[in-house]
């Protein structure tokens, strides 16, 4: 599976000054979170890593190869992501969104095979949106669609997952199936990069996390060094009780 790297990558926001260059490394097997308030630049990252925007400075690479010089065909069957907003622009029903996940792996003009078929089924089996199957996106529900987009970058089965709040609009039980869900694609040797807001999500499902400040500082690590409470008061402004449960740490408002 490929690795994705930055090199002292800025993100670029209008106005804002570059902060700490990022220098990571995300590897097969590793579930990442980043965690930060609201327009801090999660999104930005995310999108640029996915090389959908221009980083201010500093370089990305897909196994050692410059992202801007390989072609975007073989970087979406490399890297995927889901977008926190979707505009379902034309009618398609779940089945047919989750086969567009196939696109990278078939020649323009060419019909979806048995074994893609076969894949989006499983996909959507696993996210569980199969009894939906048939059904027109833009009459999902939230939740519904989130899972259909997550099923729709699990047929693209990339080596690198881009997920930006995927836990967003799901009930308890499918955000505890969906990290369970990234966490074995990372078991199975994928790399998992995903935004959210949850601290005890991430502090149960993620081993490697990264912190981005209002101010431009960040800092990455293993999860159980970066989720410690005094750091993550001065990452949200918000005083917070922790405590252990489950050999997990676990976070409320204070
Ligand atoms: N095209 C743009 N022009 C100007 N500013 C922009 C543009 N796109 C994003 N921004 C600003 O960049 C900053 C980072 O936005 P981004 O969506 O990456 O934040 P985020 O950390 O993902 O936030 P949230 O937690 O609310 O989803 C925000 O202040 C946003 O307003």
């Amino acid at each position: 599976m490929a690795i994705l790297t930055t090199e002292e990558l800025i993100i670029d926001i209008p106005g804002r000054a570059p902060g700490v260059p990022l220098n990571l490394s995300l590897q097969p097997g590793q579930v990442w979170g980043v965690l930060g308030p609201n327009g801090v630049g999660k999104t930005t990252l995310l999108h640029t890593l996915a090389g959908l925007r221009e980083p201010r400075s500093g370089e990305l690479s897909l196994d050692d190869k410059p992202l801007t010089e390989i072609r975007r065909k073989l970087v979406s069957q490399q890297m995927g992501l889901v977008f926190q907003d979707r505009q379902d622009g034309f009618p398609a029903t779940v089945l047919e969104t989750a086969l567009i996940g196939r696109h990278p792996w078939l020649s323009p003009w060419q019909m979806e095979r048995g074994e893609d078929l076969a894949i989006a089924e499983q996909a959507l089996e696993a996210l569980d949106v199969s009894h939906l199957r048939d059904r027109l996106v833009n009459t999902l529900s939230g939740g519904e669609r989130q899972r259909v987009a997550i099923a729709t970058l699990m047929t693209q089965a990339p080596g690198i997952w881009l997920l930006d709040e995927p836990t967003n609009h799901l009930d308890l039980r499918h955000q505890t199936s969906v990290m369970k869900l990234l966490r074995n694609q990372a078991a199975s040797g994928r790399a998992v990069f995903l935004c959210l807001h949850d601290l005890n999500l991430a502090a149960r499902w993620c081993d490697q996390i990264l912190l981005m400040f209002p101010d431009g500082q960040a800092c990455w690590g293993p999860a159980r060094d970066m989720l410690v409470a005094p750091a993550l008061e001065k990452l949200f402004g918000q005083r917070l009780l922790s405590a252990e449960l489950d050999g997990f740490p676990v976070f409320v408002p204070g």
